[in-house]
């Protein structure tokens, strides 16, 4: 299964490249056969999500449910890759709301598991998930928009960073932020990058260096997410927005889209595998690995 999922999304690489507005052609100079994707009205992904789409508004609903807290191992994020693929591939869809399933939590980030006492060469192919992830995400010609219902540290932040529009619910008990510091890890440039574009240098410096999880209030007032709603009006508040940004031609919208996070996007596709071999070899060092130990030691006492 793991298998068969890795090579769809290799298949869906080059079919980012091909649906991207702007920039059709991949950096490699070819142009690869797209995945051949049946459109369905309602279709469920996989076990760990579910993806609806509306066929008379064109928006689809992504519901991550991945117990107990959607942190995102290798196959998971595989499988989100792949889900947003083929909605970019059905001319019937515009536009994508991304939310959680599971109760309190929006996503606990990147699987810690995945980067604690593996080999080299399986952190490297967890990276490059991650990439990809991150990648088509923030590349996709529809509209994305996350509806964060639930904590969202790390990875979590990450991924509603790459979407155009974010809305929380407004619970003081949630946070979000990109919390890695804390960890003893470092986020990548591209995961700076990602949060320098959404709420600027200096905010962000102060963010990442501290790793701090902010509140929904206070995520709101620098500018992480861009509307708190009570929880049970998260995702008919998502639907709505986006008819704001169905309004707008959807040509002009991607090709505005791409000029903002082209120069972004790039420089990690132009630093892809030595961005996987920084990874490896820094997650991989005794130091680090302890660090790691020591964290998900602390989780689990603080569940006990
Ligand atoms: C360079 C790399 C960049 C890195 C980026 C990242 O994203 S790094 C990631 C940074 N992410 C973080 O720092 C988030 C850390 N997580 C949290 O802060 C909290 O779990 C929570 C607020 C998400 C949910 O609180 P809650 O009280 O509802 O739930 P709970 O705490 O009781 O956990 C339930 C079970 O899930 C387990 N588990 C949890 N997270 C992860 C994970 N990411 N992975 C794997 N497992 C995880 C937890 O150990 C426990 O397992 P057990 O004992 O049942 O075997």
């Amino acid at each position: 299964m793991a298998t068969a999922l890795r090579r769809l999304a290799k298949c869906s690489v080059s079919a980012r490249l091909l649906s991207f507005a702007g920039h059709s052609r991949g950096r490699r100079g070819h142009f690869a056969r797209p995945c051949t994707v049946v459109a369905q009205r309602n279709f469920s992904s996989a076990s760990t999500m579910t993806v609806d789409l509306d066929s008379s508004t064109g928006i689809a609903v992504m519901k991550l449910h991945s117990p107990p807290v959607n942190s995102l191992s290798l196959d998971f994020l595989t499988e989100i890759a792949i889900s947003l693929e083929k909605l970019e591939m059905n001319k019937g869809c515009r536009g994508v709301v991304v939310t959680s399933a599971l109760p309190k939590i929006f996503s606990a980030g990147l699987d810690i598991l995945e980067m604690y006492g593996k080999s080299p060469e399986r952190c490297g192919e967890f990276w490059r998930a991650v990439q990809e992830m991150w990648l088509k995400f923030y590349s996709s010609r529809l509209v994305t928009v996350a509806a964060i219902n639930g904590s969202s540290p790390a990875g979590g932040c990450l991924l509603s960073m790459t979407c155009d529009y974010r809305i929380m619910a407004d619970n003081p008990r949630y946070s979000i932020g990109l919390n890695e510091t804390q960890l003893g890890i470092v986020a990548p440039f591209w995961f700076k990058d990602t949060m320098v574009n959404t709420v600027g240098h200096r905010t962000a410096e102060i963010a990442l260096q501290l790793g701090l999880l902010y509140s929904p209030q206070d995520a709101l007032k620098i500018g992480m997410v861009d509307e708190l709603v009570p929880e049970e009006k998260l995702v008919s508040t998502a639907t709505e927005a986006m008819a704001r940004w169905f309004a707008i031609p959807d040509h002009a919208r991607q090709i505005t889209k791409s000029a903002m996070r082209k120069p972004t996007i790039d420089k990690l596709l132009s630093a892809r595998e030595t961005d996987i071999s920084n990874f490896v070899s820094f997650i991989t060092k005794d130091s680090i690995q302890k660090s790691l130990k020591l964290y998900l030691e602390n989780l689990r006492k603080k569940k006990a």
